[in-house]
């Protein structure tokens, strides 16, 4: 008797948590950039969170976010951007009620800054701020309360990593960030970047562990590696991290 209003009982919980609509996200990309956006929202708060939108690309994010009935909290950024200019200050104006989020180390203008071990909060849901430096000293890797995703920004690429040749950048500091602060994440976990240049949407923790052709080098290897990738350096960083440094607005933030 006790047993059959135990698996009642049981069962009807894992009912009400199955019945827990999971988050929302939408993965966006801005073609010039090559730059993700993503969507995070609650189904039933209707609150929602935008990580690194661009410019070019504000008005299109506005109107989802509108369209899906959801109330934009924040603007997030994984971290002052050199190669496009952040929608932030835009979403601002697009969508009243929306703050300006970055990291205090990133030394950019926004409503909010976070540091290692803040918590955003949308509705039902929290991303937990992991400092990343090393792409810059302020990069931030966001991840999902129940450890299932995390966003990167350009700490971590799908089979590769932010560079570290502008920007205060340093690989042995990169390196460390990436086995400390992502990798120690469960293998399952998404990892959802900022940026892909090969039509790649996602990976996993255990994937880039096991497979990124930098990553599973020695800490020395890397760094020899990051200094010798001679890239280019991006289109628009002239004007693109001045601007980021203003929440991408000439005005500061209200
Ligand atoms: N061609 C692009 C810039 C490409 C680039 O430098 N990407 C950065 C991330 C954005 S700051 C990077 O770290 N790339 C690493 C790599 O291995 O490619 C442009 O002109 O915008
Ligand atoms: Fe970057």
């Amino acid at each position: 008797m006790a047993s059959s209003a135990l698996r009642i009982a049981v069962r009807r919980l894992s009912q009400q948590s199955s019945s827990r609509t999971p988050v929302l996200l939408r993965q966006m990309f801005e073609p010039k950039s090559c730059t993700y956006t993503y969507l995070l929202g609650d189904p039933e708060s209707r609150e929602a969170l935008l990580i690194d939108p661009v410019l070019e690309t504000a008005q299109r994010d506005a109107h989802l976010v509108k369209e899906l009935g959801l109330r934009l909290l924040y603007a997030v950024n994984t971290h002052c951007h050199a190669d496009h200019i952040t929608g932030s200050g835009v979403l601002k104006s697009l969508l009243p009620g929306c703050q300006s989020v970055i990291s205090r180390l990133s030394g950019a203008q926004a409503d909010l800054h976070i540091e290692e071990g803040d918590s955003i909060r949308f509705g039902r849901f929290a991303l937990e701020t992991r400092a990343s430096p090393g792409h810059t000293p302020g990069c931030v890797t966001f991840v999902l309360s129940d450890q299932s995703m995390a966003f990167t920004g350009d700490a971590l690429l799908i089979r590769g990593c932010g560079r570290t040749d502008f920007q205060q950048g340093c690989a042995r500091t990169l390196y460390h960030s990436v086995h400390e602060k992502i990798f120690t994440l469960p293998g399952n976990c998404l990892i959802y970047p900022a940026h892909d240049y090969h039509g790649l949407t996602v990976s996993t923790v255990e994937e880039e562990r096991t497979l990124n052709p930098r990553l599973t080098l020695s800490c020395e290897e890397f760094i020899k590696v990051m200094d010798n990738l001679n890239l280019p350096k991006p289109q628009q960083i002239d004007f693109a991290v001045p601007a980021n440094m203003r929440c991408g607005v000439q005005t500061p933030p209200s």
